[in-house]
């Protein structure tokens, strides 16, 4: 049984009931619209941890647009059936009014990693993302969290944080779970067309075609120009970026130098795609 919390007060309650016995508490940080990549995570944190809290909240601070925030696609029953099936002991879903209370004046930035990428395209997205999770942190007190590799930017920039600020949490990266024809799973896959969704993996294979090239002694720039020339034919809008950046420091590199990933984004129609694959 999967029991729903929405006050960080019972949260607390809760937790400090399974820490009292010993416990070691794992937490999955989503904003929901759960799928396979989720679960993917919510397994993981069941096998290395004795409690699994599973957080859903759609975080206003981290949207740059609007119409993405209202647009974002939200089902909780569905998603509570999900933990329901997978063991999860907790599924916490607080109201924006619990995580953001009136007279909240707080905001983590991550200086440095923040900036290119996602940061650059997103601005306010990684304050947005520092200032819930240091908060889901705090609210869960778990000793572990679990974040998707789907999201390799984020991933670095939590690092960084709990490093920084000593939050006593450790953090686990699990691989990106996708679709049979490689399109990375996606809770804004949803918003696809049809013919958009057939679209959809022309970014991951010209992604590959672009590792592939660089491995075997392609020079840098003249691969990824073909990528990107490649995701424009296939029929996307735009591509914001597809960088060859180190991994951990996500500084640009001109050569291949390990350890390097490949990391993009671009929009297709109404959506836009993240990806990213290890070189
Ligand atoms: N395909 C995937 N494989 C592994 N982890 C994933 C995948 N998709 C999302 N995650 C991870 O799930 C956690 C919650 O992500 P989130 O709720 O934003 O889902 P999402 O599908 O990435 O949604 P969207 O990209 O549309 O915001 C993050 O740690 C994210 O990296
Ligand atoms: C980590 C997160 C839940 C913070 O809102 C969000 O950025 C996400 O779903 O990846
Ligand atoms: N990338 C994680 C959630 C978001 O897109 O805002």
């Amino acid at each position: 049984m999967t029991e729903v919390i929405r006050s960080a007060e019972a949260l607390r309650e809760k937790v400090s009931g399974w820490k009292r016995a010993g416990a070691l508490v794992g937490v999955v940080p989503t904003m929901g619209a759960l799928h396979d990549g989720h679960l993917s995570l919510a397994r993981a944190a069941r096998s290395q941890s004795d409690r699994v809290i599973v957080t859903i909240f759609v975080n206003p601070m981290q949207f740059n647009n609007a119409d993405d925030l209202a647009k974002y696609p939200r089902d909780e029953a569905h998603d509570l059936a999900l933990l329901e099936a997978d063991g999860v002991d907790v599924l916490f879903a607080p109201g924006p009014e619990e995580v953001y209370p009136g007279g909240f004046a707080s905001k983590v930035t991550v200086a440095g990693i923040s900036a290119p990428m996602e940061g650059a395209f997103r601005p306010g997205h990684f304050d947005g993302v520092a200032t819930v999770v240091t908060k889901l942190f705090g609210m869960t007190q778990a000793g572990r969290a679990f974040f998707g590799e789907k999201d390799w930017q984020q991933l670095q920039v939590v690092r960084r944080l709990v490093r920084d600020l000593n939050i006593p949490i450790h953090i686990i990266g699990c691989p990106t779970i996708r679709e049979e024809d490689g399109l990375a799973m996606s809770s804004r896959n949803v918003r696809l067309t049809a013919a958009e969704r057939a679209v959809a993996p022309a970014l991951h294979q010209a992604m590959q075609r672009a590792a592939e090239a660089i491995r075997a002694g392609a020079p840098v720039a003249e691969a990824l120009e073909t990528a990107r020339s490649q995701v424009l034919a296939a029929g996307f809008a735009a591509v914001e970026y597809l960088d060859l950046r180190g991994a951990e420091t996500l500084e640009p590199l001109e050569a291949h130098t390990a350890p390097v990933r490949l990391l993009a984004a671009a929009t297709l129609g109404a959506v836009r795609l993240i990806d990213n694959i290890e070189v």
